[in-house]
């Protein structure tokens, strides 16, 4: 058993070498993502908080893209394309979900060590999360107040997904281009209407039942979040400067798509 099983491939034809110049750690960047963990600490757990972060930050991005293809797919009557996206979307977002228990191995003490040298930076602040959630369709100005520090490109990026179609207004160009009237007082009528006839309309039925997933999915890692931030802290008040605890109880009753919940009261 040798080691040279590329000695079939004639040198300076292997796939992905074409330049000779490509490696592991060139293409995907590893030294410098691995010079982005900095703690401010020597506490131990500091390394746990600030990788964990970044990786959420990592999945927003890749959430991001796959939204708006969806988004842009909805628009473009690809239903079937925008279905693809969200079966990834979906994944994601139930491993965004799942890794919260990697925090949770952290010991309030252990968190303690550092939160101090945290405030009062804080979730809050995060960028991408607040385009997802723009994008999604909540649209919040107030946040945009919250965002101390942010500089000139992320404010545009935000005032740019204020001012585009969300995945809602994608999903009511879907109903129209169907035929179906999408006026706040036609919609619930239009909704019901895919609903109870699936054989004219069940790809839409289904892009309906994705939206409602990626909705459910966003507050299942709103509840996971504030248990994790009653373990963690208690009722203490947030770095960010809101009450903690409370303040995130009540995100967790947010919903994306009120009128896809609604529909359920009236089939
Ligand atoms: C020890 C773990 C954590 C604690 C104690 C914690 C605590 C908090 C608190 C108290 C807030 C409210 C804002 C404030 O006043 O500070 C908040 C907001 C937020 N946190 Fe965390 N957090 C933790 C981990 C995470 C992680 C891993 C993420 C992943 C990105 C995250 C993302 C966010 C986001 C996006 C918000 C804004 C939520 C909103 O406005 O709806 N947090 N967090
Ligand atoms: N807001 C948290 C601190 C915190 O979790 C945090 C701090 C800086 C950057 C991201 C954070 N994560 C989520 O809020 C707290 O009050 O303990």
């Amino acid at each position: 058993m040798g080691h040279n099983a590329d000695a079939a491939v004639p040198p300076g034809r292997r796939f992905g070498e074409e330049g000779g110049r490509l490696s592991y750690g060139a293409y995907l960047r590893i030294p410098e993502l691995l010079a982005q963990q900095r703690p401010q600490s020597e506490a131990p757990d500091e390394l746990l908080f600030i990788t964990i972060h970044q990786v959420y930050e990592l999945w927003f991005k890749l959430l991001l893209h796959e939204l708006e293809k969806a988004r842009d797919a909805m628009d473009g009557g690809e239903l079937w394309q925008a279905r693809h996206q969200f079966r990834r979307v979906h994944a994601v977002e139930r491993v965004l979900v799942q890794q919260v228990e990697v925090l949770e191995t952290m010991t309030p003490q252990d968190f303690l060590a550092f939160r101090a040298h945290l405030s009062p930076a804080s979730g809050f602040q995060s960028v991408q999360f607040r385009e997802l959630e723009f994008l999604s369709g909540l649209k919040d100005t107030g946040y945009l107040a919250r965002l101390r520090d942010a500089d000139e490109a992320e404010l545009a990026r935000l005032r740019r997904r204020l001012d585009e179609p969300t995945l809602w207004d994608a999903y009511l160009t879907a109903l129209s281009q169907r035929g179906l009237p999408v006026s706040d007082d036609e919609i619930m009528g239009s909704l019901l209407a895919v609903a109870r006839d699936r054989r004219s309309y069940d790809d839409l039925w289904q892009l309906a039942e994705d939206l409602l997933t990626h909705d459910e999915t966003a507050a299942q890692w709103r509840t996971r979040h504030v248990q994790m931030v009653e373990r963690q802290i208690g009722t203490k008040s947030g770095t960010g400067g809101s009450t903690g605890a409370p303040y995130l109880r009540g995100r967790t009753r947010l919903h994306y798509f009120p009128l896809l919940w609604e529909l359920r009261a009236w089939l």
